[in-house]
């Protein structure tokens, strides 16, 4: 369990948000934090990670006290249990996967898991490559497992799939969801990606100008039942296909095939042939069975 209860003023172009976010996160699962560009969500990271301070307020991780300004607490990153996965691979250039790996589990690293956490992401046979040598979502597979080498108590993950192309970003999405379930590490994961929030998190945190206006389950925000209407077309449903916990389905409208990402009431009673309305809500498309 994680308890954050922290203020900090906000320099923006225009005008001064107070990022003030008083929440707890449960352990063990994967929580979201969404909302637009500005919201404060990399700044809430760092503030966890320990590399930017809040004016006031506390972060207690699993019982332990990182941060109590009222207490003049506040250990310094290395002394906290994180590993961090940016949007950018940034590994070392100049080290092999090997050496990135056991630089970062440090003299006394865990070999076998090293070699656990390589298998997991299928990622064994490029022990020796630069990163150079590597793709991009090869590259961020490997920066992912660094951040885990030290067995940390929280991942922190700032839109780590935002740079790879679709089709990478898709398979990133659905190991990241594996190795999360097979680890059970506690995650905050930072995305604008609906799919990706679906797919991925439990738990949502919705910020908006430095404040939390939703917390919950992600269907609770994005499903059917609190749709706007503002732009609605029609289609037809092509397939819906299962996708982790959640499902994509394939909606031809006129002559455009749109995928959409749905969860489990929303696909229910769903079939090829349907016609469904589909609706733009919260930055992303999502549907709904005409007629019933
Ligand atoms: N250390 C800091 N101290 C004060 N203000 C900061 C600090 N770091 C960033 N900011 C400001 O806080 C605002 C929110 O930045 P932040 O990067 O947290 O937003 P974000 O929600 O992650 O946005 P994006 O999705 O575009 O990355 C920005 O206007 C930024 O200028």
């Amino acid at each position: 369990m994680i308890r954050i209860n922290i203020t900090k003023q906000l320099r923006l172009a225009h005008e001064n948000t107070q990022l003030s976010i008083g929440t707890t996160i449960p352990s063990n699962t994967i929580t979201a934090i969404y909302g637009p560009s500005g919201a404060g969500k990399t700044t809430l990271l760092k503030i966890l990670a320990g590399l930017v301070q809040p004016e006031q307020g506390a972060v207690e991780v699993n019982g332990r006290i990182w941060l109590d300004t009222a207490r003049r607490v506040c250990l310094p990153p290395q002394q906290r249990s994180i590993g961090f996965v940016f949007q950018e691979y940034a590994l070392f250039p100049h080290m092999t996967v090997q050496q990135n790996l056991q630089f970062a589990a440090g003299k006394n690293g865990d070999k076998s898991y090293i070699d656990k956490l390589l298998h997991l992401v299928k990622m064994e046979a490029f022990i020796h490559a630069k990163p150079s040598q590597l793709s991009g979502g090869q590259q961020q597979r490997i920066a992912l497992i660094r951040a885990l080498v030290r067995k940390p108590q929280l991942l922190l993950l700032d839109e780590p799939l935002s740079a790879l192309d679709d089709a990478m970003r898709h398979e990133l999405r659905t190991e990241l969801y594996h190795i999360q379930q097979q680890l059970q590490i506690t995650t905050l994961l930072v995305s604008h990606d609906i799919s990706e929030v679906y797919t991925l998190a439990s738990n949502l945190i919705h910020l908006e100008h430095g404040k939390v206006v939703f917390q919950g389950e992600p269907q609770q925000l994005f499903g059917a039942a609190s749709l706007s209407s503002t732009l609605q077309l029609t289609g037809e449903v092509l397939q819906v296909i299962p996708d982790g916990a959640i499902y994509t389905v394939e909606v031809l409208t006129g002559k455009n095939i749109i995928r959409v990402t749905a969860g489990e009431h929303d696909i229910a009673k769903l079939q090829t042939g349907d016609k469904v309305c589909l609706f733009v809500k919260a930055y992303t498309i999502a549907l709904k069975k005409m007629n019933g």
